[in-house]
């Protein structure tokens, strides 16, 4: 539904050549949501800018629904964008127009009658839940409320695809649970395609099918929510995740730990479970086939796109070949991750 293939931009400052998307190759199949994650300056704004031809990319091409919007001219590349709708994380709402004008206003610029405005703004309305408040003005609105206005003017024009540029950004935790729900559902209800640019695991977890890491202007992971969760690749892939599930080892054992054994101490580890391995007894079977002890220190499961995920860490303790089988065990077993975290005397 979207590709980007071989995608690079590079912007001119003065004499400075900055590359903020490099070779940059991505597809988005379609009824997915897509979370592409990254810190502050890895280039997440211009890759989404890139897909709704707001950029103009250096190199490469960005399909869209089978249209490649990089050999469009001006007024191809206006049409082909009715069908990308976006969101924004301020909103973007016309302050002198009520919830209702602001909706119809993409409408009134195709050239829509009043009664084919009508016909969808009443049903978008009703899908946000804003009814009520259709008479109002954005000032007299929450930031949730807002936001929710924006998303019912980007699905005005019926658009296939929804990119939302750090839309939940600006508001409270509770209001963006209720917004990241409110996509989903436009995602399950409408089979509308989303791309969503965030520097939040928390938006990813809650509402992502699949995930990409952006850094330098680079793709260095891509994988389904679940497994990007368990099997993460890379460091920073590892980091997204550790800040997404609030894991921290208990302060003591923090203070101890090294990275390397001495010989006579114990090693910490962490295994992620992925799918049916989460509630089997994988610890008292571990136990007893490798004659070792896990203290554990920290445990939870987690419930994403219906897959239990479960998360461990533990002190392993015994004889130094009963700890190196355990761990080679654990390293076998299909949907498990086992890291060794550091040693402890
Ligand atoms: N119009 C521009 N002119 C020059 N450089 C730009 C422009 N837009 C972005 N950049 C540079 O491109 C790189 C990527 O910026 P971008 O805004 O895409 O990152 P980001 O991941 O969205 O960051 P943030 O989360 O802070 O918004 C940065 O080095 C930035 O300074």
């Amino acid at each position: 539904m979207i590709e980007l293939v071989n995608v690079s931009k590079t912007f001119s400052v003065g004499q400075q050549q900055i590359s903020a998307l490099d070779d940059v190759n991505l597809t988005v199949p379609a009824g997915c949501i897509m979370g592409v994650i990254g810190s502050s300056g890895a280039g997440k704004s211009t890759l989404i800018r890139c897909v709704n031809g707001l950029e103009c990319v250096t190199t490469g091409s960005v399909v869209v629904d089978g249209t490649d919007l990089t050999a469009l001219g001006e007024k191809g590349l206006r049409l082909a964008r009715r069908e990308i709708g976006m969101i924004f994380q301020h909103f973007n709402l016309l302050s002198s127009r009520t919830v209702y004008d602001n909706i119809a206003f993409p409408l009134e610029l195709q050239g829509a009658s009043a009664e084919e405005i009508n016909a969808a703004v009443e049903p978008l309305l009703t899908l946000t839940g804003l009814s009520a408040k259709s008479s109002q003005y954005p000032s007299q609105l929450s930031g949730g409320q807002k936001q929710r206005v924006a998303i019912a003017r980007a699905l005005a024009a019926k658009p296939k695809v929804l990119l939302c540029d750090e839309a939940t950004s600006a508001l409270d935790p509770h209001t963006t649970q209720s917004i990241l729900a409110l996509l989903r559902d436009i995602n399950r209800e409408l089979g509308i395609t989303i791309l969503l640019i965030t520097h939040e695991m928390e938006v990813v977890k809650t509402v992502c099918d699949r995930v990409a890491i952006i850094s330098d202007g680079k793709i260095v992971e891509e994988n389904d929510v679940p497994s990007f969760f368990v099997h993460p690749k890379t460091d920073l892939a590892r980091d997204f995740v550790k800040s997404a599930l609030h894991e921290k080892l208990p302060k003591a054992i923090e203070a101890k730990l090294k990275r390397a054994s001495s010989g006579n101490d114990e090693p910490i580890i962490r295994i992620s479970f992925l799918g049916g391995n989460a509630s089997t007894p994988l610890i008292s079977q571990l136990s007893r086939d490798c004659e070792v002890d896990l203290s554990i220190m920290q445990s939870s499961l987690e419930l994403l796109n219906g897959q239990t995920m479960g998360f461990l860490t533990a002190q392993l303790s015994g004889s130094d070949e009963n700890v190196s089988k355990a761990i080679r065990q654990l390293k076998h077993e299909a949907n498990i991750t086992v890291e060794v975290l550091g040693y402890v005397v």
